[in-house]
């Protein structure tokens, strides 16, 4: 696991950006596992510049997202779906064919997680698979606790995130209690994973993964230790509670 400090979070972005254009522009059919929230709108803005001004074609690109709000219409403001059409999918013009989130609505959704994950198995793996990290070290929305064999499936959101996640809402009372998000073991099932954490809010949960020396449930971003592939890239201030040599 290589922990990275790039300085300005446009340069962390930029960086990460530039990695997952080179990954679509030079590889015919690229397969992504793709994540949201507020660190990710940098990279995706420098990563739809990048695609648009290099013509890179991208009709055989195809993306699996991390995670969704349980039972939030995705025409809601606050879906990840709303999200991704904004940041990512309409600004480089991907068909709905090209694009997954997991399913979720109440009808048959643990039927749709197993389809969700066998289409990850079927195509994978994952060529890259971006993420971020939650204040409490949860990646998706696998919270402390998760287990690192878990698949896609239904979870139930914990206070901190529910806390973390409000400002984008009107009101905390309006942040769903539940999410589906892709299991540990699904996100493992990637050839490549690279890790952007911004700002301050960060440092606490990055100091405490840098020196941790064997993976613990409670902090699920420590399940990477067992991939052999993995950046963990970072701003000044995510990694000032840090020393890197
Ligand atoms: N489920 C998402 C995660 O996939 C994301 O990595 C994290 C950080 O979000 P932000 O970038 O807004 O801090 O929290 C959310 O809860």
């Amino acid at each position: 696991m290589k922990f990275m400090n790039l300085g300005h979070r446009d340069h962390a972005s930029r960086y990460v950006a530039t990695e997952m254009f080179k990954e679509i522009h030079f590889n015919q059919c690229t397969l992504l596992g793709l994540a949201t929230g507020g660190t990710m709108e940098e990279m995706y803005k420098e990563l739809v510049y990048l695609l648009k001004v290099n013509r890179t074609d991208i009709s055989c690109l195809e993306t699996f997202n991390l995670d969704e709000y349980f039972n939030l219409d995705s025409n809601d403001p606050n879906s990840y779906m709303s999200y991704m059409k904004k940041h990512f999918f309409e600004p480089v013009g991907m068909n709905d064919s090209q694009f997954h989130l997991p399913d979720n609505d109440l009808t048959d959704v643990e039927e749709d997680n197993l389809r969700y994950d066998q289409a990850i198995r079927e195509k994978g793996p994952l060529h890259i698979q971006l993420l971020g990290i939650g204040v409490n070290g949860h990646i998706g929305f696998n919270e402390p606790g998760t287990p690192f064999d878990s698949k896609t499936r239904v979870v139930e959101l914990t206070e901190e995130t529910i806390e973390a996640n409000a400002r984008f809402f009107k009101d905390k009372e309006d942040v769903p209690a539940k999410a589906v998000s892709m299991g540990i073991e699904t996100i493992l099932y990637s050839n490549r994973i690279i890790m952007l954490a911004l700002g301050e809010k960060k440092a606490p949960i990055m100091a405490k993964l840098h020196q941790m020396t064997e993976p613990d449930i409670m902090i699920p971003a420590s399940s990477l230790f067992s991939h052999s592939d993995v950046e963990i890239v970072m701003d000044d201030e995510a990694a000032s509670l840090i020393e890197l040599k």
